[in-house]
């Protein structure tokens, strides 16, 4: 079975998320994305974890993490380096939590089939706490080098803490029934069970078997010819397990990208963008001064491409109606600034705002920050903003590298609710729009009823009022021509297994003068 791995945006200080162990669904065994083994050396003499009652707190730290993700729809990515911070762990220790917690995460799906196995009892019928112990407990001897009396032990000592005496004696009989057969045997036997191909595919890759069939029907959306789709299909869940690098922009007239330095490089497909070595990179100063901002080079391109869509007028007025965390609002405002234009970003949960504050807060102008419904914008504001950006809520499929778990967070109800926020926020959009102003609608999600199935709604809702641009033309221009696109058309799929970014979709319009 897999190693996990850890990638450098797996920093938990970065609060970024994913990365970590990878699941390949033709080559039959859960791999690493690297395929090194990382974690605890079996050869260290005994620390005091290995003794009985103890428990090392990276391991008590991600059961935490991974308890919040169940019970409170928790963020490991915000979570996680809070409690790491709290626990005062040292770089070292926050590396294992960080292992421990995302490579459970990412693959519980193919865990739980495990645990099903060796205790002869659907997951469903085990208490969530004591499940939250045994995915820990399997991860540490499927996919890491921990040495099985310290999973064991100290999987039962956990069990012992959140859960009965009794379940103790059931935590300590599965692991030490999982220990019995080899990794690969368990694949191998997981494989046996499954129900069909696709099942076969989800828990190879611990990936839900619905997200499996939305990206297959994206990557076909996107022009993958039919022969080809299975095999990018399998890229494409191999780079969802494999941890993202570390990219920043630099914003445009705040720092010059060459000045970063921090033995950062020159991103080959954004103008703005590095990519920066692993490492803290709050240690970097123009990210400690807010000037160059941790961002997947997908939401560079997202944002650029509705910046350089085509040339500021002075004056203009530009709208990010759904900003939160701030990410593209901050690299909208520097570009803006440099043109003369101005921004308004929006974002209705406080919290988020907060962060949209912070995100633009080395600004020397900072954009206004409201708190609004987005979908009664247009209503409120109409016709007043020259460009928008509806950078709308999602499934967040594209982003699983980062957000392991959001894989098990959402479900396919979930996906018409949200397109239906989508529409209205397209909507809200077109009517705070000026005649002749520019739309751009970005998901980070590629499944086709959030991106290409909106584009084509707005044009049927709004057929005298919008035409689509090119965007595939901007971004070729954007990039220098460095982007790989899927079959000609106006929008743009990225994807993590092609482009390295997140798989973010980019669309834009036009809307026609009255
Ligand atoms: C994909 S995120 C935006 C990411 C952001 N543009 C960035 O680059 O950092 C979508 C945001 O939309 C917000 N949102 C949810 N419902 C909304 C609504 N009705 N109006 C406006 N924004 C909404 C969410 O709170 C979330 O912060």
């Amino acid at each position: 079975m897999s190693p996990s791995t850890r990638g450098p945006q797996d920093d938990p200080r970065r609060g970024t998320g994913g990365g970590g162990a990878a699941a390949s669904s033709t080559g039959r065994r859960p791999a690493s994305g690297d395929g090194k083994r990382r974690g605890p050396d079996r050869r260290k003499p005994a620390t005091p974890s290995d003794r009985p009652g103890s428990v090392q707190p990276a391991r008590r730290i991600a059961l935490e993490v991974i308890r919040a993700v169940r019970e409170d729809d928790a963020y490991a990515n915000l979570l996680l380096p809070s409690k790491i911070a709290a626990a005062g762990l040292d770089s070292a220790d926050a590396g294992l939590a960080t292992e421990l917690t995302y490579g459970t995460l990412r693959l519980r799906g193919y865990y739980d089939r495990v645990i099903e196995l060796a205790s002869g009892r659907p997951v469903a019928e085990i208490d969530g706490a004591v499940l939250d112990v045994l995915e820990l407990g399997c991860h540490q001897l499927l996919s890491m080098r921990v040495a099985t009396h310290a999973a064991v032990n100290e999987s039962v000592e956990l069990a012992r803490q959140v859960a009965s005496r009794s379940a103790t004696g059931f935590v300590n009989g599965v692991l030490r029934g999982i220990t019995r057969t080899p990794a690969s045997e368990w694949l191998e036997k997981v494989m046996d069970a499954a129900t069909d191909d696709d099942d076969r595919l989800a828990a190879a890759a611990s990936h839900p078997a619905w997200v499996i069939r939305a990206f297959r029907r994206a990557l076909a959306a996107d022009g993958v010819p039919a022969a080809d789709v299975p095999f990018q299909l399998d890229e494409l869940l191999e780079a969802d397990n494999t941890a993202a690098a570390l990219s920043l922009a630099a914003l445009p007239g705040l720092v010059d990208r060459d000045d970063v330095g921090a033995g950062t490089e020159p991103s080959p497909l954004s103008p703005v963008g590095l990519r920066a070595p692993s490492g803290d990179p709050t240690g970097i100063p123009a990210v400690h001064d807010g000037t160059a901002r941790v961002q997947d080079e997908g939401s560079q391109l997202a944002a650029l491409a509705l910046s350089r869509a085509r040339p500021i007028v002075e004056g203009e007025r530009w709208l990010d109606l759904c900003a939160g965390p701030g990410g593209k609002t901050a690299l909208l405002a520097a570009e803006a600034r440099l043109g003369g234009a101005t921004v308004v970003a929006n974002e209705p949960v406080p919290a988020r705002a907060g962060l949209v504050r912070r995100a633009v807060a080395a600004l020397p102008e900072p954009p206004v920050v409201w708190e609004r419904d987005g979908t009664t914008v247009g209503d409120a504001e109409p016709e007043s903003f020259d460009r928008i950006l509806v950078d709308a809520p999602c499934t967040g499929l594209g982003a699983l590298r980062r957000r392991p778990e959001a894989r098990w967070r959402k479900a396919p109800s979930d996906v018409a609710e949200l397109v239906d926020l989508q529409q209205r926020l397209i909507d809200s959009a077109v009517a705070a729009l000026k005649p002749g102003g520019v739309l751009a609608y970005v998901t980070c999600s590629p499944h086709v009823g959030e991106t290409r199935g909106q584009v084509q709604g707005a044009l049927r809702r709004w057929p005298d009022t919008l035409e689509q641009l090119d965007a595939q033309a901007v971004l070729r221009e954007v990039t220098g021509d460095a982007i790989a696109l899927g079959a000609p058309d106006a929008a743009v799929q990225l994807w993590p297994h092609r482009n390295s970014t997140d798989a973010m979709f980019v669309a834009l319009f036009r809307k026609l003068p009255a």
